[in-house]
């Protein structure tokens, strides 16, 4: 879909009429290398020939509102209450989130009340809407230290106009959701419901996920703490592997439909030969399969290492149709329930290099969750407390049914349907994976795999 700059317009509840408390600081501020000025938009595209190819004037070019304070707002700060929600998986710097937006709420624009939704849109059913949590900035003081969330996460899905009740009845005025692509659709609904009934609530999504598969931000927060993470498994089985007479160390990490946590870890460990994304499908056999691959790296070197996506060779589960490693069904949000990759390969290498002589050592890390709980990164704790900052800004001065994220480096207002609109996946024609195969020297594909439909858009 090609966008206009219409698509990119971000909703308002109504005129600004408060002053902000940010006004004066705001009076003398220019757009600069380093700031982007109240009003002025931020590109969507930065190539010459992608900007020739609309060849509209500068100001009629696609573009994001710049996120941050205004120096009028919509919301008279004394009277608003704002809830807070957490959802989806895990992601490191949610509570730097949550933390950063209360105190922003509380100690900037002084707001009346800030309420924590507890796990997940759960808490805005009937049944647990009044089991929120009283956030103060005392109540948050310490909580950025620590991984997880402190109010809690689920997946599954809620009514759109129970949680809509649940606004009105506790009074919220405006709403955080922090959440995945799941939960940017759910912010989405509740945004369409609040409008189909006429009423007065900002909806601001911030968008998390340590898969980066959100699209329109340059990273979304918790990726860089969860690769980093993941680079310390695969250090480890590569250190395991090379000591091992016919080492094999296999990392299988999250990604369900992404690869940039393979990708990223991989190329900040710099010690993987093969790494397997969800994008890319793979052969097992043949000349130029993986296999043969795999037992050119032993017989060459003595050893290999194996970084793979949780996404991907899902077609080669299906084919086998092994129930105890297939993927069934969906889980309570309608994420996919993937098969699992990693036990396949670790069977099928073993077999295929005991046949040929080649009787492997096995080290095979699933780190699975252990990459997603931790605590941010200092990266992650600066980019958490500013697209928090963003957040509360855009929601004050009437902004609504928009995510706040990092655009070319600069922070935008994105509409929440955007958010959705695609998923960021890694482009096997991009500059990220040609670093991968620079790095490991791996062919481009693994013997004559299914045909990959072209990735259209992979922004990291
Ligand atoms: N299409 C959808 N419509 C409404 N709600 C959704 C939709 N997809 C997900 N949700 C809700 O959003 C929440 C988070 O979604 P989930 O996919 O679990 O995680 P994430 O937000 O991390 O992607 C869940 O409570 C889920 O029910
Ligand atoms: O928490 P669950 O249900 O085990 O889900 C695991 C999934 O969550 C993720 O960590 C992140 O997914 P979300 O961004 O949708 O929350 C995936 O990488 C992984 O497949
Ligand atoms: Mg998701």
């Amino acid at each position: 879909m090609t966008l206009h700059l219409d698509n990119l317009r971000v909703r308002r509840l109504g005129e600004c009429r408060y002053d902000s408390p940010f006004s004066e600081m705001l009076s003398t501020k220019q757009t600069s290398p380093h700031y982007v000025a109240e009003g002025d938009r931020v590109l969507l595209e930065d190539t010459v020939s992608m900007l020739a190819e609309h060849s509209l004037p500068s100001g009629e070019a696609p573009s994001f509102e710049a996120a941050g304070p205004r120096r009028k707002i919509y919301f008279d700060p004394a009277q608003v209450t704002a809830g807070i929600v957490t959802c989806g998986g895990l992601c490191p710097g949610l509570n730097n989130v949550i933390r950063g937006l209360v105190k922003e709420l509380s100690v900037h624009y002084k707001v009346k009340r800030v309420l924590g939704f507890r796990n997940g849109l759960q808490g805005l059913t009937a049944e647990h809407r009044h089991d929120t949590i009283e956030l103060t900035p005392e109540r948050v003081r310490d909580i950025h230290s620590a991984g997880g969330t402190i109010l809690g996460s689920s997946r599954g899905g809620q009514d759109a106009d129970e949680m809509v009740d649940s606004l009105v009845l506790r009074g919220v005025d405006v709403m955080f959701v922090i959440g995945g692509d799941g939960g940017m659709r759910a912010a989405t609904l509740l945004s369409e419901a609040i409008r189909a009934r006429g009423l007065d609530i900002a909806v601001i999504g911030v968008p998390k996920t340590i898969d980066n598969d959100l699209p329109f931000t340059d990273q979304s927060f918790g990726f860089q703490s969860a690769f980093a993470r993941a680079t310390d498994f695969i250090s480890a089985v590569s250190v395991e592997a090379a000591a091992s007479p016919n080492g094999v160390g296999i990392v299988k990490l999250m990604g369900r439909h992404s690869g940039f946590i393979a990708s990223y870890a991989t190329l900040a460990a710099n010690s993987a030969d093969i790494v397997l994304i969800p994008e890319i499908p793979f052969a097992l056999g043949g000349a130029d399969g993986l296999l043969a691959h795999v037992e050119q790296h032993v017989r060459a070197k003595g050893f290999v290492v194996i970084v793979l996506a949780e996404g991907a060779g899902q077609d080669l589960l299906d084919e086998r149709g092994l129930p105890q490693q297939n993927g069934r069904g969906t889980d309570a949000s309608g994420n996919i329930k993937l098969g699992n990759i990693g036990e396949l390969l670790k069977e099928r290498i073993t077999a295929h290099l005991t046949a040929v002589g080649l009787a492997p050592t096995m080290r095979y890390i699933d780190p699975s969750y252990a990459v997603r709980s931790i605590a941010a990164n200092a990266y992650d704790s600066v980019y958490c407390l500013r697209l928090a900052h963003a957040a509360v800004h855009a929601a004050m001065a009437g902004r609504t049914e928009a995510a706040v994220a990092r655009w070319r480096r600069r922070f935008v207002h994105v509409p929440l349907p955007l958010m959705t609109s695609r998923r960021n996946q890694v482009d096997p024609d991009g500059d990220l994976w040609m670093s991968v195969l620079e790095t490991t020297c791996q062919p481009a594909e693994f013997g004559s795999a299914p045909a990959r439909e072209r990735v259209r858009t992979g922004f990291c």
